[in-house]
């Protein structure tokens, strides 16, 4: 079947955040075999914070990533596997490993003000024939002239495909149209554009359709809305919505329906909430993935979780500065803020 767009399913990537990276080989052949089966047609696999992220500050994985790339990829009849990687956590070597494990789409991850970090991972992912996709974290916290033109050194360097990455899940409508606009705009022909999108404001299916009405050609989105924060796009729903508008996405509706029920649920530790903590990070732009950094901190340090995402919003902390979640917490707990 033609499709209109490109899903990702992110489930056993950013899911990976949800779960405190303890996916187990039998639960990645599982959720790869169902999503394989119902038609979509990538998958990310890889620790949430990307390749070489197991580590103290970003959180141990119970199993290898390159273990279940190569489990996802011995899994999936017709879906491609892709990893993330953002430059400073992962290694070249951790690109090669995973392209000779049989994964095909690499896709880089930058601040969205650090484009120019990503130019020698692209390099490189081309000359091993990967096709490229890039990632513009915390998307929300530049204009869209500055993301296009953020975007541009990407496809220079070799990037397939560009996305607004709304990390936070802070964007709201118009704000995701106009952002995606001005990357169209800007690529032309010279890559695609592509959405990924968080539900921390309950936004995350209306933004991805916004952003395919502004010219986005992949959205990213995760099984049962399985994600950092209040989840991702959940990829049931959103398939059922493109039916509704004829937009063509060639997953089945019906199967990826039961996937979401039958196997991804049972691998959630919890389903993702629209909750307190995950609301204040939409609204005060927070990065969703130190959602389950700032619940331990609360807990280690008897201070309030919320208030944590909130000073760290009001640092604008981005991506990679985790180790300042625990500064917050100390000076929450020194100053004898409440739990
Ligand atoms: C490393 C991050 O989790 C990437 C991502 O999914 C996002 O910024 O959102
Ligand atoms: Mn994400």
């Amino acid at each position: 079947m033609t499709s209109d767009i490109r899903i990702t399913d992110s489930t056993l990537r950013d899911g990976s955040h949800a779960k405190r990276h303890q996916f187990t080989v039998a639960e990645v052949t599982a959720v790869v075999a169902a999503l394989d089966a119902a038609g979509v047609p990538v998958i990310e696999v890889t620790h949430g914070d990307g390749l070489g992220g197991s580590s103290f500050t970003y959180g141990v994985s119970r199993t290898p990533e390159q273990e279940l790339i190569r489990a996802a990829v011995a899994t999936a009849s017709r879906a491609k596997i892709a990893f993330l990687m953002l430059p400073g956590i992962g290694l070249f070597d951790d690109i090669r490993e995973a392209a000779a494990n049989g994964a095909t789409v690499c896709r880089i991850a930058s601040h969205c003000t650090e484009a120019d970090i990503t130019e020698q991972h692209f390099g490189l992912a081309r000359e091993l024939g990967l096709e490229t996709v890039g990632f513009l974290m915390m998307a929300h916290s530049q204009p869209p002239e500055v993301l296009a033109a953020q975007a541009r050194i990407m496809a220079d360097a070799g990037c397939q495909c560009v996305y607004v990455v709304d990390s936070a899940g802070a964007l709201v409508l118009d704000q995701v149209s106009d952002r995606v606009a001005a990357l169209v705009a800007e690529l032309g022909d010279d890559a695609q554009v592509g959405f990924h999108g968080h539900e921390n404001l309950g936004l995350g299916v209306a933004n991805s359709v916004l952003a395919v009405r502004a010219g986005a050609r992949q959205i990213d989105g995760s099984t049962r809305r399985f994600g950092a924060g209040a989840g991702n796009t959940p990829v049931e729903a959103f398939v059922g919505v493109c039916d509704k508008l004829g937009i063509r996405t060639g997953v089945d509706f019906f199967a990826i329906v039961d996937a979401a029920e039958d196997v991804v649920r049972p691998v959630m530790p919890d389903e993702c909430k629209l909750d307190r903590l995950a609301l204040i990070m939409g609204y005060a732009g927070v990065y969703s993935s130190f959602l389950t950094h700032a619940f331990t901190l609360a807990q280690r340090y008897q201070v309030s979780g919320a208030e944590i995402l909130v000073r760290a919003g009001e640092r604008r902390l981005v991506g990679g500065q985790e180790d300042q979640l625990i500064d917050i917490a100390i000076q929450l707990g020194r100053t004898g803020q409440p739990s």
